[in-house]
């Protein structure tokens, strides 16, 4: 190698990173000694195994509409990160109406065009999708085996969402003997998997199961049969089968007209995953998580006339805070023994935020919320960061008053506000899906308004007089009785609220309501744990009596 002598601190040139150098090999190598045209190709193998790319590549039908198919996989795969080539199987001429035409590739240049993927680029997964013909599923088998992969995920699309037939019943028969025998796995929805073992009828979570493990039997490792079109479900619950162990994935059912392409997307998150080095239960984990925060972000959007639109894969470009791997399910009986901080008295007990809180959850507090009006905003978020990992490692979850900011820093599980804060629906914006937003509420009509927000729950009071909060109004039973007769959500009592009434506000019997919000009875008090050991019993002897 040439030497190459020190240049003076004053004229040297800006040396770019070692890493910087792999990436860019030439405008950054040494600028003393030019490349021979015969190093540049070993330079550009360094960089390549330097920089894995994680590489899936899909063999499926064009959507010239760009909800489903190859363009689904493409933008699907390129969110999570993995490079995505593809081979196209059909050209289809769709959009949010339907399915208008079909035109598939010839069996011999898809052959043509998956020697050119597999022969040169490094693929770690192959996902299919479309496969129009008996004839491109053998000419996608023989290649496989010629040039084996990671994985192999198989969504086996038959029908479009719309209701349109991509695959004819001819094909069944090859899916069945050629393919599902070599893939890693196979992600029919309800109407697929009735399809692929004859039309039988699946109607329940039990049902699905069976199906499940009829499809394993055909030879795939894993099987994931989706349930977002099973009838009255209010969760979308999916069963995987790895041939031992049946596992029920919930997800929310998030309300859409968008979700043209759930099924290519979806398949295309696990295959993407798996390329990145993902066990199979965790690839498809995220992928749920991935298709449900898509379809929460694209959920009003509207492209087309047609009954089905697409949704936006990209969400995350526009909304980088939403912490997609957050999604945490609100459950409405969390709102039973509700722990309110407060720093002032806090600081007169001599304990600190987190210790108030342990004490509470010791005390079996079933919900916290950090209430502190006048901490210093980094002492705060220091503090909060303590009780999240209290919180979780307890199971019981953690909002944040007021304080967004807070709340996101600290990734909390939610935020109380109330009618003076920042309006719900944009809490909502902010925190996305998967955080749970509670909203003070006095009146019906703003019981009303804080459902069409998307609220998980409402606080009403002051049930009874309180110090704690200057100048609150007091409801009593008969202003609170009117706020859950009128509730849509679940509603969580506060105000003057102690182990001496607490009793009688559970007996009321009202509609929705689960619970009750305190602050001094369980702060003001010497020993936290012991006073919210006392109420809880309290408020359990009152349930059983009424
Ligand atoms: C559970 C619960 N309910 C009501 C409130 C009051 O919220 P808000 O009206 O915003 O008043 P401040 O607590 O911010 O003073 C609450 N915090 N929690
Ligand atoms: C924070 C708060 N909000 C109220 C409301 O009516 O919305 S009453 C209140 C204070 C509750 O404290 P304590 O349990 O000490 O009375
Ligand atoms: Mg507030």
């Amino acid at each position: 190698m040439a030497s190459v002598s020190a240049p003076s601190a004053a004229l040297a040139p800006r040396r770019p990173s070692a890493s910087a150098a792999l990436l860019f090999p030439y405008p950054y190598s040494s600028p003393r000694v030019s490349p021979s045209p015969t190093a540049q190709p070993r330079r550009l193998a360094v960089a390549a195994r330097a920089m894995p790319w994680p590489h899936v590549l899909t063999v499926a039908g064009s959507d010239s509409g760009a909800g489903a198919g190859i363009q689904a996989d493409i933008k699907a795969s390129a969110a999570l990160g993995a490079y995505c080539s593809s081979v196209i199987t059909a050209v289809t001429a769709q959009n949010t109406v339907g399915v208008q035409g079909v035109h598939a590739v010839p069996e011999e240049f898809v052959g043509e065009q998956l020697r050119s993927v597999l022969s040169d680029m490094s693929v770690d997964v192959v996902k299919t999708g479309m496969l129009p013909s008996a004839g491109i599923v053998k000419v996608l088998c023989e290649n496989l085996r010629k040039f084996p992969v990671k994985a192999l995920v198989v969504d086996p699309v038959m029908v479009s969402t719309s209701g349109d037939t991509l695959s004819g019943p001819s094909t069944l028969a090859t899916f069945r003997d050629e393919l599902f025998p070599m893939a890693d796995i196979v992600t029919p929805n309800v109407k697929e998997a009735s399809k692929l073992l004859g039309d039988v009828s699946l109607q329940t979570i039990s049902d699905m199961r069976s199906a499940a493990e009829s499809i394993y039997k055909l030879g795939p490792k894993h099987v994931l049969v989706k349930g977002g079109d099973m009838p009255d479900s209010t969760d979308a619950i999916d069963v995987f089968f790895d041939g031992k162990e049946f596992i029920e994935l919930r997800g929310l059912r998030i309300k859409t007209r968008n979700t043209h392409g759930t099924g290519c997307t979806l398949a295309s998150c696990i295959a993407a995953e798996l390329a990145k080095g993902a066990t199979m239960l965790h690839a498809v984990e995220v992928a749920k998580k991935f298709v449900e925060s898509a379809l929460y972000h694209s959920k009003d959007r509207v492209i087309g006339n047609g009954p089905q639109g697409p949704f936006d894969h990209l969400f995350s470009l526009k909304s980088p805070l939403h912490k997609m791997g957050s999604l945490h399910k609100f459950n409405p009986d969390d709102l039973f023994l509700y722990a309110v901080t407060d720093s002032g008295m806090n600081k007169k007990w001599g304990r600190s935020i987190k210790d108030a809180v342990k004490a509470a959850i010791e005390g079996g507090a079933t919900i916290v919320q950090l209430r502190e009006k006048d901490t210093e905003t980094r002492e705060f978020l220091e503090a909060a960061k303590a009780c999240v990992d209290i919180c979780r490692s307890s199971g019981v979850p953690l909002l944040i008053n007021d304080r967004i900011d807070v709340a996101l820093a600290c990734n909390a599980d939610g935020v109380h506000v109330g009618q003076s804060d920042m309006p719900a629906w944009e809490v909502r914006e902010l925190l996305g899906p998967g955080k749970i937003i509670g909203v003070s509420c006095k009146t019906p009509a703003q019981a009303e308004q804080a459902w069409k927000d998307g609220a998980d729950y409402i606080g009403s009071g002051g049930v009874f007089p309180t110090t704690t909060k200057a100048n609150n109004p007091t409801l009593g039973f008969e202003g609170l009785r009117a706020v859950c007769s009128a509730s849509k959500l679940p509603v969580v009592a506060i105000g003057g609220i102690n182990t001496g009434n607490a009793g009688s506000v559970m007996e009321l019997g009202l509609p929705n309501l689960k619970g009750v919000a305190v602050v001094s009875a369980l702060f003001d008090r010497e020993c936290v744990a012991t006073e919210t050991r006392s109420l809880r019993s309290i408020l359990m002897n009152a349930c059983s009596r009424s």
